[in-house]
């Protein structure tokens, strides 16, 4: 094993089917590295601690190098001691017929607590990412609940959306997922998300005169990648797992290791950008460099940009609204 001090990593929602993806996939080393030991810090539900023990059992089974311990925990200041990464993944998943902010009250009591441990126990530049829905608010409740712990290192997950999106131009126009560039999706990961194609290219050339399709892209594109999260609940009976972990890799993986100048889509505390409202959890085009995400800057929107964002913003603020006695 590498001599380096192991990376503290906690997970909330160690016994659910998300991370029965996420785990193995840490421990592995695909967020940190090759040559970085890490020890995960498992939170669950005192009910869960059994299925979470279940899991452990599989990742000593894996014989992984890197992974230098687990805990096992229900209490929350536990499970984020001494961190350096979370995964926030514990919560309610929705079932058919449910929108995700319908989870909003079930869910967002489980982020005060947890922010208020998160400030207690984390080290100050933890990164966070919020991937339990309604993600972008509960992540907002997060930060309102850990004042003394830097709201610049809480985020939640739009990568899913971004991921699903990048294959359909990908299948669409003959590409290679990584030929595009300069694509993002805006605002919540809800049914009003904006896939938004307007800057994106793909060797040297726009995407959209590459596709030569603004039809297929307002009617087709930009609902299906909207309500993709929905479209997997009706055919597996259960929501999507193993690609929202692949995409909550691919967030911290990225926000570490850098992004080599590429656009990638993260939700971060809106900054009054783009005159998004300040302090809302808002997918924007970040990119990353030395362990921090830059906001990309200096970007002039259409009308049709302006009403899409106009929409998902409005959202935000009404999720915001909805949850006023938890900021
Ligand atoms: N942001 C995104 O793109 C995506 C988000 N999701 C969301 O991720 C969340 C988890 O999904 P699954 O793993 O499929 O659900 P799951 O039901 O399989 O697992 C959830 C786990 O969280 C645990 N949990 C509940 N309350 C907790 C608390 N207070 N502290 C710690 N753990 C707690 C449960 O005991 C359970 O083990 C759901 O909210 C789901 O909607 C799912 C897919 C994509
Ligand atoms: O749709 C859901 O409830 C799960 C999710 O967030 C997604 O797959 O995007």
């Amino acid at each position: 094993m590498s001599a380096q001090t192991p990376k503290r990593i906690a997970v909330t929602g160690a016994a659910g089917q998300i991370c029965y993806a996420l785990l193995f996939r840490i421990a592995k080393g695909d967020v940190y590295g090759p040559d970085q030991p890490v020890i995960l810090q498992l939170l669950d539900l005192p009910q869960a601690l059994d299925a979470v023990r279940g899991v452990v059992m599989e990742l000593e089974d894996c014989a992984f190098p890197l992974l230098a311990g687990t805990v096992v925990t229900d209490d929350p200041v536990t499970a984020f001691t001494d961190i350096d990464a979370a995964f926030f993944v514990g919560s309610r998943p929705r079932t058919k017929g449910m929108e995700r902010r319908d989870l909003l009250s079930a869910n967002a009591e489980i982020f005060r607590v947890q922010g208020e441990a998160l400030d207690k126990a984390a080290k100050r530049d933890a990164k966070c990412v919020v991937v339990g829905n309604p993600a972008n608010t509960n992540a907002m409740i997060l930060a309102a609940n850990a004042p003394n712990f830097p709201t610049e290192n809480i985020t939640a997950m739009i990568r899913l959306d971004h991921n699903r999106a990048l294959t359909q131009f990908a299948s669409k126009a003959d590409l290679h997922v990584d030929d595009i560039e300069r694509f993002v999706v805006w605002g919540n990961h809800s049914p009003t998300m904006f896939a938004d194609w307007t800057e994106a290219e793909a060797k040297g050339r726009k995407l959209s005169e590459i596709i030569g399709d603004e039809t297929w892209y307002r009617e087709t594109l930009i609902p299906q990648v909207a309500t993709r999260g929905a479209a997997i609940i009706e055919a597996r009976g259960a929501s999507s797992a193993a690609s929202a972990a692949n995409a909550a890799i691919d967030h911290m993986h990225d926000w570490i290791h850098g992004t080599d100048g590429k656009w990638v889509s993260m939700a971060v505390p809106s900054t009054g950008l783009y005159d998004i409202p300040e302090g809302l959890m808002v997918g924007l085009p970040v990119i990353c460099k030395d362990g921090h995400y830059e906001r990309v800057e200096g970007l002039e929107f259409n009308d049709f940009q302006k009403e899409m964002m106009a929409r998902t913003v409005g959202e935000l603020e009404e999720e915001r609204e909805a949850v006023s006695d938890l900021l």
